[in-house]
């Protein structure tokens, strides 16, 4: 139990610790309340079934003189409203703090899941290439709600009913300690051997249950992000079995632990039915008969009638927070910052980006994806003087794009460096680096909103500077195309749901995007492959008047693509093989002329 205590008060912020301390006191007078309501039935009844225990009990007879009540029915009035409205408060407490659970719980599910999504865009980007994002968007999305709802309210919930319990049956003690023992052992017991019984079962489903979830995610997510190969290739019914399977076994495991929670319930109703007969028969057959046993029969009409639902949920908040372990150990597995993790950074003024003025230099850099045997990168060096155009070329799997993700500050090298003149790259000032970098990916991603919201990427439309758009979108050979086609010109909205567009007005979308807040490096990973020969043709002519006033890094596959650069390297299995202007590497022959020649 303190295992699963210490795992739930991780889930916690700091912050939110000193709240449940506040609803444990809650708790604490709901269940004193309660109890005391359960209790008032019985002076009453004692009143009720005997008038002349206002003389025989010492403390009603104080009552009745010190109130100056002049009749026993006036007398049996006050008591019957005391009684009833210690009851009623008893029930707005527990009204309120069922209330202030679900608050606190619904509250922590937003906050879990804040924290869980700025922790992932915090990760290094590294993790993001060993993560599957469905499996991300799954843990984000379903799986704190699990945890919240499956452990952390049933954990509040367990807390609120076993002090009710205690209180209650401490009661029961204090009234009639043998009857009390006896139906605690009664329904301890019944709780207990089916918790015993379905204990290891609960723990593996619940292990099940999150890896089906994780399945029906994935499976969810590439079916519609390859709908296209899957239509071509006739695979709709591979893909719904693929889906299908966990999405059945997911079900049936929550189907089964829903109806395990409610089980005991069945067995206890019959237990408890018998039980209050019984409870009468051996009351009425003591000394006193009916006015003795009706006082007792009451209070345990009513302790029974908090008592059994509260041994209830007890029981389901145990059960529940044993399936939901798996989900709990799930989330607090991905909480939290990782080495290499980034703080948000506010826009980072032009005057502090990390501009080079003479060289952009790679130094024996080495580097090895995670979970891949072979090195991708091994001992490259190169210089990018400042303010040219170079190209990258090499054939399939050289390393052309890990390279630029490492000078892009978005990979780390394993050894080896970036340097921008003298300064090198480290987790101290890459976001003044990458400030001051364009990056144009081969495949760009179009968020579902305006063509200015897709260029000005991530800024709100208030933030949007629509001069600084419509300029990059001209040197990206774009304008004509938005303000001439588009029903809305710029704020025609795009992607998933809006306008369509083709390859190349994406890969100009990107162009656009990158070159928008005026960075001083760019990069083009295969950026041109998309476009026509006429249109890659303007866009370059673009891109190289550029040229004198940015450093501009081209990795291509078509070598044409490049023949313009001042200077063009050329990599192969993860190294520099040759490098040289166009003229004198074309008369090489080595790496390059193969490329050039197709083999
Ligand atoms: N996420 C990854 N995990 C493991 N290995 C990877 C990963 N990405 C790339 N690699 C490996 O690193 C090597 C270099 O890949 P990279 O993508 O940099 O080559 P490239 O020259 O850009 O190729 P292409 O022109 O086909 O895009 C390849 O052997 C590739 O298998």
């Amino acid at each position: 139990m303190l295992h699963v205590v210490k795992k739930l008060n991780a889930l916690l912020e700091p912050r939110d610790r000193p709240k449940v301390l506040l609803l444990a006191a809650l708790m604490v007078l709901t269940a004193f309340m309660q109890t005391a309501g359960v209790a008032s039935i019985m002076p009453f009844l004692s009143v009720l079934s005997d008038p002349g225990a206002i003389q025989s009990n010492e403390w009603l007879n104080t009552a009745y003189t010190v109130l100056e009540f002049d009749s026993d029915r006036s007398f049996l009035y006050f008591l019957g409203i005391i009684s009833f409205a210690v009851f009623v408060s008893g029930t707005a407490l527990q009204a309120l703090t069922f209330w202030a659970i679900n608050r606190f719980s619904h509250m922590q599910q937003y906050e879990l899941s804040r924290r869980l999504m700025a922790d992932y865009l915090r990760r290094p980007f590294s993790f993001f290439l060993t993560r599957n994002s469905g499996d991300l968007s799954k843990t984000i999305l379903n799986e704190t709600s699990q945890v919240v709802s499956g452990a952390m309210m049933p954990a509040m919930r367990l807390l609120s009913h076993f002090l009710l319990a205690v209180a209650i049956i401490s009661l029961l003690i204090i009234v009639h300690p043998f009857l009390a023992v006896s139906v605690a052992i009664v329904l301890g017991t019944v709780y207990g051997i089916i918790y015993f019984a379905a204990r290891a079962w609960l723990q593996r489903v619940g292990r099940e249950r999150v890896v089906a979830n994780r399945e029906r995610f994935t499976a969810a997510a590439e079916a519609f992000a390859g709908a296209k190969e899957i239509r071509l290739l006739g695979r709709e019914q591979a893909y719904l079995e693929r889906y299908r399977l966990p999405s059945k076994r997911f079900a049936r495991h929550q189907a089964n632990a829903a109806l395990l929670n409610q089980l005991p319930l069945f067995a206890i109703e019959a237990v408890a039915f018998g039980g209050v007969l019984l409870l009468v028969l051996v009351l009425m057959a003591g000394e006193g008969g009916l006015s003795q046993a009706l006082p007792l029969i009451g209070l345990y009409g009513l302790a029974g009638r908090q008592l059994i639902p509260a041994f209830q949920k007890i029981f389901a908040a145990v059960a529940n927070i044993r399936f939901n372990m798996a989900a709990v150990e799930e989330v607090l597995l991905d909480l939290g910052d990782r080495e290499g993790s980034q703080s948000f950074t506010k826009v980072i003024p032009h005057g502090e980006r990390l501009v080079p003025s003479e060289t952009i230099r790679v130094e024996d850099v080495c580097f090895t994806y995670p979970g891949s045997g072979e090195p991708s990168l091994q001992g490259l060096s190169l210089d990018i003087p400042a303010r040219t155009t170079v190209g990258i070329v090499g054939s399939s799997g050289a390393g052309k794009s890990t390279l630029v993700d490492l000078l892009l500050g978005l990979l780390r090298p394993d050894s080896g460096c970036i340097r921008i003149d003298d300064t090198k790259v480290d987790h101290s000032n890459v976001r003044r680096w990458q400030a001051a970098v364009g990056y144009v990916p081969q495949h760009i991603f179009l968020a579902d909103q305006s063509v200015a919201a897709n260029i000005a990427l991530g800024l709100t439309e208030s933030e949007i500077d629509r001069d600084a758009v419509i300029k990059a979108a001209k040197l990206a050979n774009l304008n004509e195309f938005v303000t001439q086609e588009l029903p809305e010109s710029y704020d025609t909205i795009i992607g998933e749901r809006g306008v369509r567009l083709s390859g190349g007005q994406r890969q100009r979308i990107g162009i656009a995007r990158a070159l928008y807040r005026d960075p001083d490096v760019l990069f083009f990973d295969e950026a041109t492959s998309a476009l026509d020969n006429a249109t890659e043709r303007a866009v370059m002519e673009a891109i190289h008047n550029l040229s004198g006033h940015k450093t501009i890094v081209l990795v291509a596959h078509r070598l044409t693509t490049v023949r313009p650069c001042d200077w063009i390297f050329v990599m192969q299995g993860g190294s520099l093989v040759e490098e040289g202007d166009w003229e004198t590497l074309s008369r090489s022959s080595g790496q390059f002329k193969r490329l050039s020649a197709g083999i």
